[in-house]
This record gives structure tokens, C-alpha cells and sequence, in this order.
């Protein structure tokens, strides 16, 4: 344990009513909408498979060129009331937008740069429609803000010379202004995803790091920020050089989920999955054949993987640049919704049950309730779901369960074709399952 001055400035989760909201939301859409859906990964006829976001770099497009798309930005067919509606209907809790990614454009009429959308033929503060349309379905928007920012011309990837940390001083004064400007102006915005935080520049300047932490919390008390904004003194990001978690919640799982067998540290803190529909591109793609297109039955199973093991989904849209949905995506949002409108109780407020995982499916538990959600995805050939409970559990629930030894059972499911997760309620004794203090003789 050493004295760090820019770490971790506390230990466990927040409890606040804040926190707990958007702990409980479990499930969001990431929206990644920018200039590079205007090309969306095809340069003067040629096709790139790379993330559609990083054309600008696949194509070694020079900034000049890059930067004349925002006269062409133009969403003729953008509805912000229908993309929340979709998003109502898929089950989505919270949106988490793209603010400004790296290629530095920015959704919002900033007063720091001439590089936004006032000066797009569209005009308009796409920012504000899509914050009132989605809060008015009742959904919580998040900004999503990348520090990296391939247009500002103080930006530097890395510190190495005194022409260097004068020019990325203002760079970081910049992106502080811009930053209490949307927190200023967009005051329902709930948490702050950060992004572009890798390089030499920001990890030796953990300082400003806290700073903004501290800045937007002040700004707009209650204020979430990812540990993907946090370096440490001596430039460790996301955990500090103590081991503790910086931020107030874990962000490192980027199209990828912790083993549910294994990786059970993470429930010990909050954290957020995000993830892509095809293998890899979050920016809007012309095409998706280039790559396995996730169904929604597959997306769905990390939903529920990732509530059952305490933490938050948020399932990546890719709007065109005319403002339009792709149909794969219309799709996902309608099959999800279907199945979360029956069964969003097993993920809304929702969390790691504590109990030991088996190949069926996964457990959720409704927060300080004596229900066990099963939530069965491979229903075994035998119909048997094995149970393995914490020793001493009483169970309420009598029908379809059989006790085969101490703290062992099966669920005997009925045998037919399934189409869809399977859901099943256990009713526990309310002062059960606390487990005895000593393992019973094995032998
Ligand atoms: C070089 O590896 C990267 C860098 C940045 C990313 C960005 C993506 O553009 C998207 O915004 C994702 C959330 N972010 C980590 C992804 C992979």
C-alpha cells in the first residue's frame, strides 16, 4: 500500500441512489454514430474489413480530407423519438451515446470547437433530440467521450519535448471544458463513458484524470464515470498501483465477457460489458458479410451472463450516416424486447446469486428477494437441471424439484423443444442457504 495522490478515491460499491439506478438498469444500447457513418468503411470504391469508426486510419485518409465529411452530414432519415422507441421496446434502460469519438467530431453545438454539428447541414443539437426523446421513454442517457481526438491539433500520443506538454496542456484544458459543457447543458445525463484514454499522454497525466472525475461530480452531483477515464500516479489505469478499482465501475470487458466459472472476482465490484452485433465494428459497416453477425438469441445469452454475474450489458447500434437502422439491428431490438417484456424481472435489478454455475443457463437474483431465477439456455437431453445448493438451503418451492443428497438437486423439465431461454422461480426459506459453518465429512 503506497500513498497515491490521483487513485482510487474509495473502496467498494457506491450505494447512493444514483448508483443503484444505474447498477439496477443492467441492460443498454451503446449507440456509435458519427462522420464515419458516411462512408461506413468504403473509401473511393475499395472495401476495408476494419472497424468502420478506424477508416480514417485503415485508409490512411489525411485529416483534411477526413474532416470535409461534415459537410456531407446530412441524416435525412434521423428520428430520435423512433430510435427511442426501439429502444423501449428492445428492453434498453439506459443509451450510451457517442458524444465525439476519435475522429474528434462532435453530435453537440460545443462553444470549443468549430468541428461539430452546427456547421453540418443538419444544424440542429442532435445531442439535445436524442437526450429528450430517450428520456422521455423513460430511458437514462450516458455520454460516451473520447479523449483521443484525431482532429484537435494539440493532441499528442505522447509527451517528448517541452512543445509537447505545452500544446497537450491546452489539449487537456480543452477537452475539461468540453466535458463541464456537457454536463452543464444536458443536465439528465447520468454517467460518462470514457474512451481514447491508452496512450503515453493521458497515462502520464493522471492528475487531470481525477480532475474531471472530480469536476463532473461537482458539476452534476451523482455523476458516473468508467475506470477507463482513471490513470494512476504512476500511469496504471483502470486499477491503481494498490489493486483498487479507480472510477466507479469496471469497463475493461470490450466484446468479451468474464468466465462464469471462473472469473467470479468481478462481482465483487460494478462493471459493464460492451459489445458489438458483428465481430468487430461499432461504427456503422455497408457490409456485414464480412464477419459472424451475432443473433439475438446469442446476444440475449450475454445479457443474462452478464447480470448473473453482477454486471451491466450494453449492446452496440451502428446508425447509417442517413440517420437509418439497419434491419439485422430492428431485428435484434424486437426478439430481445419480446423476451424481456416477459421476463425482464430475472435482469432488471437483478445480480450475482452466489450460487455455483451449472451448463444449463445461469442464475439471477432480484435484490434482497428469497427467488432464484434459473434461466435455462441448454436444456439437458435427461430434462434434469442439477442443482447445487449453499449448504443448509430450504427450498419453498416444491413442484418439479427433487432432492437427490445433501444439498443436491434436480429440476425435472419438461421434455419438449424449446425456442427460447427457459425461465423457472425457486422459492428459498428466508433464513436458509446461509450455510453451515463446517463442510459435512465427504466420507
Ligand atoms: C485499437 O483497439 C481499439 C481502440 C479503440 C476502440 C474503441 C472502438 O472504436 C469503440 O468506440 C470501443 C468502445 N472503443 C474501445 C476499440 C479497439
Amino acid at each position: 500500500q503506497q500513498k497515491l495522490q490521483y487513485g482510487a478515491q474509495y473502496t467498494g460499491k457506491r450505494t447512493d441512489a444514483a448508483m443503484n439506478k444505474w447498477r439496477s438498469n443492467r441492460f443498454g444500447q451503446f449507440i456509435h454514430w458519427g462522420l464515419y457513418a458516411i462512408p461506413g468503411g468504403v473509401w473511393n470504391g475499395k472495401t476495408y474489413n476494419y472497424a468502420a469508426e478506424f477508416l480514417k486510419s485503415s485508409a490512411k485518409i489525411p485529416t483534411s480530407t477526413w474532416d470535409s465529411l461534415m459537410y456531407q452530414f446530412n441524416p435525412v432519415k434521423f428520428n430520435a423519438k423512433e430510435w427511442a422507441k426501439m429502444a423501449k421496446k428492445m428492453g434498453a434502460k439506459y443509451m450510451t451515446i457517442t458524444t465525439k469519438h476519435h475522429e474528434g467530431f462532435c453530435l453537440w453545438p460545443t462553444k470549443f470547437t468549430e468541428f461539430n454539428i452546427s456547421h453540418t447541414p443538419y444544424k440542429k443539437d442532435i445531442l439535445k433530440e436524442l437526450v429528450e426523446a430517450y428520456n422521455a421513454e423513460g430511458i437514462d442517457v450516458n455520454f460516451y467521450y473520447s479523449v483521443l481526438d484525431w482532429h484537435h491539433p494539440d493532441w499528442r500520443y505522447d509527451i517528448k519535448s517541452a512543445e509537447d506538454s505545452i500544446a497537450f496542456r491546452r489539449f487537456l484544458k480543452f477537452a475539461a471544458d468540453q466535458l463541464r459543457e456537457l454536463a452543464t447543458n444536458y443536465p439528465t445525463v447520468k454517467a460518462f463513458w470514457f474512451d481514447g484514454t491508452w496512450d503515453n499522454s493521458i497515462k502520464k497525466n493522471g492528475w487531470w484524470t481525477l480532475e474531471v472525475e472530480k469536476m463532473l461530480k461537482e458539476v452534476r452531483p451523482g455523476a458516473i464515470v468508467n475506470s477507463r477515464l482513471r490513470a494512476d500516479d504512476f500511469g496504471k489505469r483502470h486499477i491503481d498501483s494498490n489493486g483498487e478499482l479507480m472510477g466507479d465501475y469496471e469497463s475493461g470487458y470490450e466484446r468479451r465477457l468474464p468466465n462464469p466459472y471462473k472469473d467470479l472476482q468481478v462481482t465483487k465490484w460494478d462493471w459493464e460489458a460492451c459489445m458489438t452485433v458483428p465481430e468487430n465494428q461499432w461504427g456503422y459497416h455497408k457490409d456485414w458479410s464480412l464477419s459472424h453477425v451475432k443473433s439475438p438469441l446469442e446476444l440475449l445469452e450475454m445479457v443474462v451472463h452478464t447480470t448473473s454475474m453482477g454486471g451491466n450489458f450494453l449492446l452496440n447500434f451502428g446508425p447509417a450516416g442517413d440517420g437509418s437502422i439497419r434491419k439485422e439491428e430492428q431485428n435484434i431490438a424486437a426478439e430481445i424486447g419480446a423476451w424481456m417484456q416477459a421476463n425482464g424481472h430475472v435482469i432488471y435489478n437483478c445480480d450475482y446469486a452466489g450460487w455455483e454455475k451449472q451448463d444449463w443457463g445461469y442464475y439471477t437474483k432480484q435484490k434482497g428477494s428469497n427467488t432464484l431465477n434459473l434461466v435455462v439456455f441448454n436444456v439437458p437431453v435427461s430434462g434434469l437441471l442439477k442443482i447445487k445448493a449453499p449448504a443448509g438451503t430450504r427450498f419453498k418451492t416444491k413442484q418439479g424439484l427433487e432432492e437427490i443428497a445433501k444439498d443436491q438437486y434436480l429440476f425435472h423439465m419438461p421434455i419438449q423443444l424449446y425456442k427460447v431461454p427457459q425461465v423457472i422461480i425457486l422459492e428459498t426459506e428466508s433464513n436458509s442457504g446461509s450455510g453451515d459453518k463446517y463442510q459435512e465429512a465427504k466420507t
